[in-house]
């Protein structure tokens, strides 16, 4: 099977052409009561197809939330493959957010899960942590790199927790998060016009000024709406690096559910305010 052009080149292409924004697809069971629909397999169908028919045709990127299928063992499993399939039929791209890590072999038959273009599940990038050792990484580098995928590897994430191991200093004086960035930049070396290997990074973390964020791939920025960022925080946040920041919303935009209307003028909403901080920059 031929592999895709690399993840980095089609989501520059996606971001130039849609803007940044990724709308997180979070089937919280009280987003389901708020939308009037049972937490059952039916109910997350219905969220998904919502989501998906209102936003896949106009946001460069779609991050499903693989625990909230995962909680309906197979069936929702099955919802999940579908939601990522009709979201890439109409043109976004799919991150798979399944923070998955494990040690190289199990790694392996991670990657074959999610990077392999034949599989059911396949994603055009999927979310790693790298807390077994960057290296247990590696299938999944390799694997997405033969099929024009791409990682999003948590370095410092958006929750205030992250904190206790991500900043942890290593006998070199660097922080472990400023490693996780340094070993992305080593993966991106010379990818024009973007690498494939993205670091996840906290639109909620204030200044990151003493951070090498320039890993030349993406930073997958959630915490915008519900966790209390703003679309105004991220010059300040991200810096000179702030081109290559795809914001991700989930809940501050699911609440205006279950209206496809009010949910796609949610979506334009933030990716407004994304656009005019991005330009003020
Ligand atoms: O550091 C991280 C990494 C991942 N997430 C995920 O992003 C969304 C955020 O949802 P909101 O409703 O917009 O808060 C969710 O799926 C998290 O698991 C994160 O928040 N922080």
């Amino acid at each position: 099977m031929s592999p895709l052009e690399p993840f980095g080149a089609r989501l520059r292409r996606a971001m130039d052409e849609r803007g940044p924004l990724c709308v997180g697809i979070d089937p919280h069971a009280s987003l389901l009561a708020e939308w009037g629909l049972n937490d059952d397999v039916a109910g997350l169908e219905r969220f998904s197809r919502t989501v998906v028919e209102a936003v896949a045709g106009r946001v460069a990127v779609l991050k499903p939330q693989s625990a909230f299928y995962e909680r309906f063992g197979s069936r929702g499993l099955a919802v999940l493959e579908k939601s990522v399939q009709e979201a890439r039929a109409a043109g976004a791209l799919v991150v798979m957010d399944a923070k998955r890590g494990d040690i190289g072999s199990t790694m392996a038959a991670y990657a074959e899960s999610f990077l392999r273009k034949d599989a059911p599940l396949f994603s055009d990038a999927l979310t790693v942590s790298p807390y077994l050792g960057y290296g247990s990484l590696r299938p999944a580098v390799d694997l997405a790199r033969e099929s024009g995928a791409g990682l999003f590897v948590l370095a410092l994430t958006s929750n205030p927790e992250g904190g206790e191991v991500q900043h942890a200093v290593r006998a070199d004086g660097r922080d472990v998060g400023a490693t996780m960035l340094a070993h992305l930049a080593e993966e991106n070396a010379g990818a024009r016009p973007l690498g494939s290997f993205g670091a996840v990074v906290g639109a909620t973390l204030g200044d990151l000024s003493s951070y090498d964020l320039a890993v030349n791939g993406p930073l997958l920025a959630p915490g915008i709406g519900a966790q209390g960022a703003t679309a105004a925080d991220l010059p300040r946040v991200f810096g000179a690096a702030v081109r290559n920041v795809v914001p991700n919303v989930s809940r501050g935009v699911l609440r205006h559910g279950p209206d496809p209307v009010a949910l796609r003028d949610a979506a334009e909403r933030f990716a407004e305010e994304i656009r005019a901080a991005v330009d003020s920059a």
